[in-house]
């Protein structure tokens, strides 16, 4: 143990962050093609490392790449449809939100706060106050990832969706998961948690404020839900949800019966 730490420190101690350049592709590409189980084209290489777009960092030790993080800043109307339920209905469509394209440590550095030091670096930039109209970090992972799983929810990322078939794994189709961390007072959308959240909210001196504005985007959710209320679809719906939930039933079933981690 005191052992494991004294290596951390000392590799965290040599370790230097940087933006990737167009120069690293070869080695990133090497080290992609062993992470990830998704081959990416040569253009998505191009575009990470010269796109101002993307905010592509690498951590060094030495002159070698040990981990990779990369993200997209972009506006909320470019996001996948999946992931546009991810913000309060208050937003505009012009709200910034950061997607997590890929994030990976080599093997014989993992376990060593390199992901976190990465990670940590891209939510410094991005609530530094040049970047507070970006509300949301997210991104999606294989439900069979858990390693993955647990570094985002040890990093209070919260699981935001589940999207069945959403990965094609060498031709197989698999499930993904999405998280959200919300940044710059950025919020959820409003559920039918949404009594109890308030009740929790409440409790704290001083969310008056946020009460209100949560307050305010509940009644917009009813108001939009109501508007949108077709009785004659109520069997659709009604077949929809029980298929949906067999599935959730179906889904963690397997899962707890085969769990495989990709990394
Ligand atoms: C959007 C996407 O990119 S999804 C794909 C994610 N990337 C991959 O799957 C590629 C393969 N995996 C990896 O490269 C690495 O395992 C990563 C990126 C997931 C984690 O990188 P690391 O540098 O090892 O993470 P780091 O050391 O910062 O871990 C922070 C915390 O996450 C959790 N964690 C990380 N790895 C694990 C693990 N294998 N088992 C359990 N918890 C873990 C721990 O809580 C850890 O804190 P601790 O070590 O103090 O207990």
């Amino acid at each position: 143990m005191t052992q494991t730490l004294t290596q951390t420190f000392t590799i965290q101690r040599e370790v230097q962050l940087r933006f990737l350049l167009p120069t690293d592709i070869p080695e990133i590409k090497s080290l992609c093609s062993e992470w990830f189980p998704i081959e990416y084209p040569t253009t998505w290489y191009e575009d990470i490392t010269s796109n101002p777009n993307y905010h592509s960092l690498a951590a060094t030790y030495g002159s070698k790449i040990i981990g990779i993080l990369v993200c997209e800043i972009q506006p909320f109307s470019k996001c996948n449809r999946e992931d546009t339920d991810m913000l309060a209905t208050k937003y505009l469509k012009t709200t910034q939100v950061a997607y997590i394209l890929s994030l990976g440590v080599v093997k014989d550095f993992r376990r060593h706060g390199i992901a976190s030091l990465l990670l940590d670096n891209l939510i410094s930039y991005l609530t530094s106050g040049a970047h507070d109209s970006c509300k949301a970090v997210y991104l999606h992972v294989l439900t069979t990832n858990t390693t993955a799983i647990r570094f985002y929810e040890r990093r209070k990322f919260v699981l935001h969706n589940y999207l069945p078939y959403y990965y094609s794994i060498h031709g197989t189709p698999q499930d993904g998961f999405s998280y959200v961390l919300y940044i710059n007072g950025g919020q959820p959308p409003w559920t039918i948690i949404y009594p109890f959240l308030i009740k929790s909210i409440s409790k704290h001196p001083g969310s008056i404020i946020t009460s209100i504005d949560l307050l305010t985007d509940y009644t917009k959710y009813l108001g939009g839900v109501l508007s949108r209320f077709q009785p004659c679809l109520l069997p659709k719906r009604l077949f929809q949800s029980t298929y949906k939930l067999w599935r959730r039933i179906m889904y963690g079933a397997a899962n707890t019966a085969h769990q495989v981690c990709y990394s």
